[in-house]
């Protein structure tokens, strides 16, 4: 009855704590959401809910067996969740970088200025993507913002050149030796190609979403990169991120949702 009594023991410092808690939940959630760790998420978190209700109401013996599996689920929410710590990390240390936060650059140089600087590393791969899906030439171009080499370059051939429309409709060139497989492009560069990556295990994904697609959507659930796919066969684009995906997008949405996240 005490525990229940210290349950309404409340004060400014533990609203803000359960508002913090909240927020931190929410964005680990925004994080996983549309992925299989989301359920896993939702899980654990009913778990931890209960054992908090039966702690409360001094059920002592379910306290103990869900105590027991708390001490030890520290640990497995670390195995389980490593991907997704990884990417909450990198995203915490990329958004402390002054240098590479473009939100602060657009501060200093202006709004414009940095979006005009942008739009010369976007248009390129914009005007490829035009000419293969009039084509109908399938392409895999992924998009990260910290090149990890441990992860891109055990699969794939290095390139490391500038980005350029022609470049890019040479790699996915049916007959070409590097069509098959992925672009990785990071910064101003194409750094690699070739590349095979995981694929998604979504089962709610169109039917005629293949390879192609599943694999696109697959990079950007374990890693921070987003990802546009050229249909082969029927030449529309798909935009990938967080491993949700935006199918048969224009290409003035394209731009925008590259400027956003390239
Ligand atoms: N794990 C992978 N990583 C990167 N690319 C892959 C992977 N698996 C397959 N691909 C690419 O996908 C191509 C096969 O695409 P598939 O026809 O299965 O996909 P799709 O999603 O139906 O796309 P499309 O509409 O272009 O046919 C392969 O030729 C290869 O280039």
């Amino acid at each position: 009855m005490q525990s229940v009594l210290k349950l309404f023991d409340f004060n400014l410092f533990s609203a803000l704590d359960v508002l913090l808690v909240a927020f931190l939940l929410y964005q680990l959630y925004n994080l996983i959401r549309g992925t299989i760790a989301a359920n896993i998420f939702i899980g654990l978190a009913l778990i931890c809910l209960l054992y908090f209700v039966v702690k409360a109401l001094d059920m002592k013996l379910l306290t103990t067996i869900l105590g027991n599996f708390m001490n030890v689920g520290i640990i497995a929410v670390i195995v389980v969740f490593q991907q997704e710590i990884r990417r909450f990390l990198v995203l915490v240390g990329r958004n402390a970088s002054l240098q590479r936060n473009r939100a602060w650059w657009r501060y200093f140089l202006g709004k414009n200025e940095a979006e005009k600087d942008n739009y010369k590393r976007i248009k390129p791969i914009i005007d490829a993507c035009k000419s293969m899906k009039q084509t109908h030439t399938g392409a895999l171009i992924v998009f990260v913002k910290d090149y990890d080499e441990q992860i891109y370059q055990t699969s794939c051939e290095v390139v490391d050149a500038k980005i350029s429309k022609r470049l890019i409709e040479a790699i996915f060139q049916k007959n070409g030796p590097l069509h098959d497989g992925a672009v990785i492009i990071s910064g101003n560069k194409i750094k690699s190609a070739s590349c095979i990556l995981p694929l998604t295990d979504n089962s709610d994904l169109p039917a005629q979403f293949g390879l192609r697609h599943r694999a696109g959507i697959g990079v950007t659930e374990a890693n921070d990169a987003t990802a546009l796919i050229v249909s082969e066969e029927t030449g529309e684009i798909s935009y990938a991120k967080h491993g949700r995906v935006k199918m048969n997008i224009s290409f003035a949405e394209l731009e925008k949702l590259l400027n956003k996240d390239f």
